[in-house]
């Protein structure tokens, strides 16, 4: 399935903050979204996910409006992974898990044992099944972070929206997600990821969308969007992004004066 946003903006009451934006994101590809704090990533991301109204413009599903779907079907097709937040009841994480079938059981139906099978067989892909009788508040950042992820998948979505995925998460850990994120692109799923980590748009994203004061300023490949000067327009800081052989990519680090040169 394809999500689109069309001269989309976005915003809260009276104050605009995304302004005609356009992007898409297609089966079995990886949009990375990047952009500095406030630029608007997380307001574009509610209102693709419907839960938000546009200020003016459309979001699409396979071209059709989503304003017209019924919030159900909708959950059925995009899931959403938030950025992991404080959480007010003391759900085990086996039952966030299941939470993420909500939109799959009947309206008055309990979760069946294939629903659990699903919930379980998500935390498993995240290497977290031995978190499933931990209490969800008693959790650090990362397995929270984890936590939601693994509700996301549970959901057997068409598209995964996920703010900020890895912003908690240990080295090991950010690098588990990332290798899953190709995992669901390889099988097919539209991912639209925003990240403060430039580093993940060359290891994971088919297309990179820069965001600056709500608007997109350059989309493209990592190779097209990422240049040094690009890069510091937009974080205000000298950036290098050498290619690494070992590696097969670019790296992207700022470029600090050397010791012994002061600024
Ligand atoms: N509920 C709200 N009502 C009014 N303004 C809001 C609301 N939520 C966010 N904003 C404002 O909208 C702007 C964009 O915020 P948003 O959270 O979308 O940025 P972001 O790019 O996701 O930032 P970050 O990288 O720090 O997470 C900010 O100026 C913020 O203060």
């Amino acid at each position: 399935m394809t999500l689109a946003a069309e001269a989309l903006s976005t915003g809260y009451g009276g104050v605009t903050v995304g302004r005609d934006i356009a992007l898409e994101a297609r089966p079995g590809e990886v949009l990375c979204l990047l952009g500095p704090n406030g630029c608007g990533k997380t307001t574009l991301f509610k209102t693709l996910l419907g839960l938000i109204p546009p200020k003016a413009g459309r979001v699409t599903l396979d071209g059709e409006d989503i304003a017209r779907w019924p919030r159900r079907r909708l959950a059925q097709a995009v899931a959403y992974v938030p950025q992991a937040h404080a959480a007010l009841f003391p759900f085990t994480v086996a039952d966030m898990a299941l939470m993420g079938r909500a939109a799959r059981v009947g309206l008055f139906d309990r979760p069946g044992p294939a629903d659990r099978a699903a919930a379980t067989a998500a935390l498993d892909s995240l290497g977290v099944g031995r978190l499933a009788p931990r209490v969800y508040t008693e959790l650090s950042g990362g397995e929270r972070q984890l936590a939601l992820i693994a509700r996301a998948l549970a959901q057997e979505p068409k598209v995964l929206v996920m703010d900020e995925p890895t912003a908690s998460l240990d080295l090991g850990n950010e690098t588990r997600v990332l290798e899953r994120v190709r995992g669901l692109k390889a099988r097919g799923l539209a991912v639209v990821l925003s990240t403060h980590d430039p580093d993940h748009a060359f290891l994971v994203a088919d297309r990179v969308a820069l965001m600056a004061e709500g608007g997109i300023a350059a989309l493209g490949t990592a190779e097209e969007t990422l240049t040094p000067e690009r890069l510091e327009a937009l974080y205000g800081v000298p950036v290098a992004t050498p290619y690494v052989p070992e590696l097969g990519r670019r790296i992207v680090a700022p470029s600090l004066p050397t010791s012994g040169e002061t600024p």
